[in-house]
């Protein structure tokens, strides 16, 4: 079963030793089960603090944010975030292992899963090295494997790759499309950038910053599995100006 989430009127202020910020304001945003969407928005509009909330991470300040299913701990959880946060002293296949050992699951069990993970993010050649020895992408392959390894029903994303190059985060892009077809999770996925926006959402959630709240919502109608070609067609350059100019004000 995947996830359906509700928020409604959720706000989020941070109290520090010099006062509250309204890190957002009060929002309401509905996501259906097994959709994908991306939160696109300026530095410091609040994507990151809605993805945390959204994941348990930090408590709301105000409104109500539900997961259906509602019993607490009934949901999985995977999360992906900007840096891959490796293990150094594991091997890649005992990383993506990792949320398997944390449950329990006895080692034979979980390294095949590991092992399987692994040749679905293309590193079946890599299970046994250390992270030192990947690339940044191919660590944020491995990141997203242990995120996976859970089968989790909700995934949660937080810019995973805005510190790649340009060809290696469409290949990415591309990948992550495949992998979220074949597993049916519901995704939350922040980004700054707007054609990965375009290239991933089912629905493009437009925030903007002071005070942090939501601007606009936009359906992505391309079919899937979508490939770079659509950049080219009208219909992409014409989401992605309506974009840019919401982003622009
Ligand atoms: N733990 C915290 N304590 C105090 N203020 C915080 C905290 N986390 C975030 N903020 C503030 O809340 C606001 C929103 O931050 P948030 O990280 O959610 O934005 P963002 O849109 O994800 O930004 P970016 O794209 O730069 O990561 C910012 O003004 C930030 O300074």
């Amino acid at each position: 079963m995947t996830v359906a989430i509700s928020c409604q009127q959720v706000s989020k202020t941070y109290e520090t030793r010099n006062g509250p910020v309204n890190a957002l304001s009060p929002c309401d945003l509905e996501i259906s089960p097994g959709e994908f969407v991306v939160l696109l928005g300026p530095s410091g509009c609040g994507k990151t603090t809605l993805l945390r909330m959204i994941g348990r991470l930090h408590d709301h300040t105000s409104g109500s944010l539900d997961l259906t299913p509602v019993e607490a701990g009934e949901t999985t959880t995977g999360f992906v975030f900007q840096q891959a946060n490796l293990m150094p002293w594991m091997t890649v296949e005992e990383n993506v292992a990792l949320p398997l050992r944390l449950k329990k699951q006895p080692k034979a069990t979980r390294m095949e899963t590991a092992r399987d993970l692994c040749s679905r993010v293309g590193l079946e050649n890599f299970t046994k090295s250390w992270p030192r020895e990947l690339s940044g992408g191919m660590q944020q392959r491995v990141s997203i494997a242990r995120a996976l390894a859970d089968d989790p029903q909700l995934l949660l994303m937080d810019e995973p790759f805005g510190a790649l190059d340009a060809l290696t985060r469409t290949r990415m892009n591309s990948e992550l499309e495949r992998l979220w077809m074949a597993s049916g999770a519901t995704v939350v996925l922040v980004t700054h950038s707007i054609t990965e926006a375009i290239m991933l959402a089912d629905r493009i959630v437009v925030m903007s910053a002071r005070p942090g709240r939501i601007v606009s919502e936009t359906r992505v109608p391309f079919p899937r599995p979508r490939g770079t070609q659509i950049e080219n067609t009208p219909e992409f350059q014409a989401i992605a100006a309506d974009l840019r100019s919401q982003l622009e004000h």
